[in-house]
């Protein structure tokens, strides 16, 4: 097992071409050990989502050298970055994205499915079993659609579990909820991290959930500008 789930060396990202080349990562060292809780924060356009982006494998950095769990995303063609996402990366966004008229329980199963190709038993009792541990085992056959905000956020991050990933990236995963829901969200992702040592990566706005992580990053204008272990 790599003590280190990721691993980023001096990645850069730029959008455009020629002469409306613009660089938007300048060069990023961040390394994330097993277990980690951390938050990624910084002022709107400083490139938090484009480095999340790039730590989920949804887009390639322009240069610089990035490791998840021992894997360098630069020796694999697509259909390998596809398989490595699905399988060792969860996302939660701050629009959930669950399918509407799927229920918690499908919903939670489809990473499982995708995975495998066809649905099986064991993939239900699992969803089943994650609805449970996010307190919405009685309303696993609802449809997504008729739960409410909060409760489709501890959905998603059912099925951010699903794979039994290496990392969570959430991309303000409370920033649509009130406050109590936002705290609800939150202390789950920290029971998850507690007892499975799933490495948590939570981009956020809010200062006081940033403050219960154990590590502050802070990005500026696409740099670093601090990094800070709270425990
Ligand atoms: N696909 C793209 N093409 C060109 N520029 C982009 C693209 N995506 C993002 N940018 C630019 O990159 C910069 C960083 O954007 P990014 O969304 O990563 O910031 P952020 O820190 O996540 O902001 P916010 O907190 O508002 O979500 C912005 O100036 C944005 O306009």
């Amino acid at each position: 097992m790599q003590e280190h789930v990721l691993h980023l060396q001096g990645i850069r990202k730029c959008y455009g071409s020629g002469d409306l080349q613009t660089e938007i990562l300048h060069g990023i060292d961040l390394r994330l050990q097993r277990g980690e809780f951390a938050a990624l924060i910084g002022p709107s356009g400083s490139g938090k989502s484009t480095l999340l982006n790039l730590i989920g494998l949804l887009d390639r950095p322009s240069s610089g050298k990035l490791e998840i769990d021992g894997e360098d995303i630069a020796r694999l063609d697509d259909a390998e970055l596809t398989r490595l996402r699905g399988q060792r990366i969860g996302f939660v966004f701050q629009h959930h994205n669950l399918i509407p008229a799927f229920t918690a329980e499908e919903n939670v199963a489809m990473p499982m499915l995708v995975a495998r190709g066809r649905p099986d038993r064991d993939m239900f009792e699992t969803a089943g079993r994650l609805l449970e541990q996010v307190g919405l085992g009685e309303r696993k056959q609802y449809l997504a659609n008729r739960l409410s905000g909060g409760q489709q956020q501890r959905v998603a991050i059912a099925r951010a579990l699903a794979m039994n990933p290496a990392l969570v990236l959430a991309d303000e995963p409370t920033g649509n909820l009130d406050t109590h829901s936002a705290d609800e969200v939150f202390s789950l992702m920290r029971e998850f991290n507690r007892h499975q040592a799933t490495t948590f990566l939570i981009v956020t706005h809010d200062p006081r959930l940033a403050a219960r992580c154990d590590r502050i990053i802070e990005l500026i204008d696409g740099r670093i500008a601090s990094d800070s272990q709270l425990s």
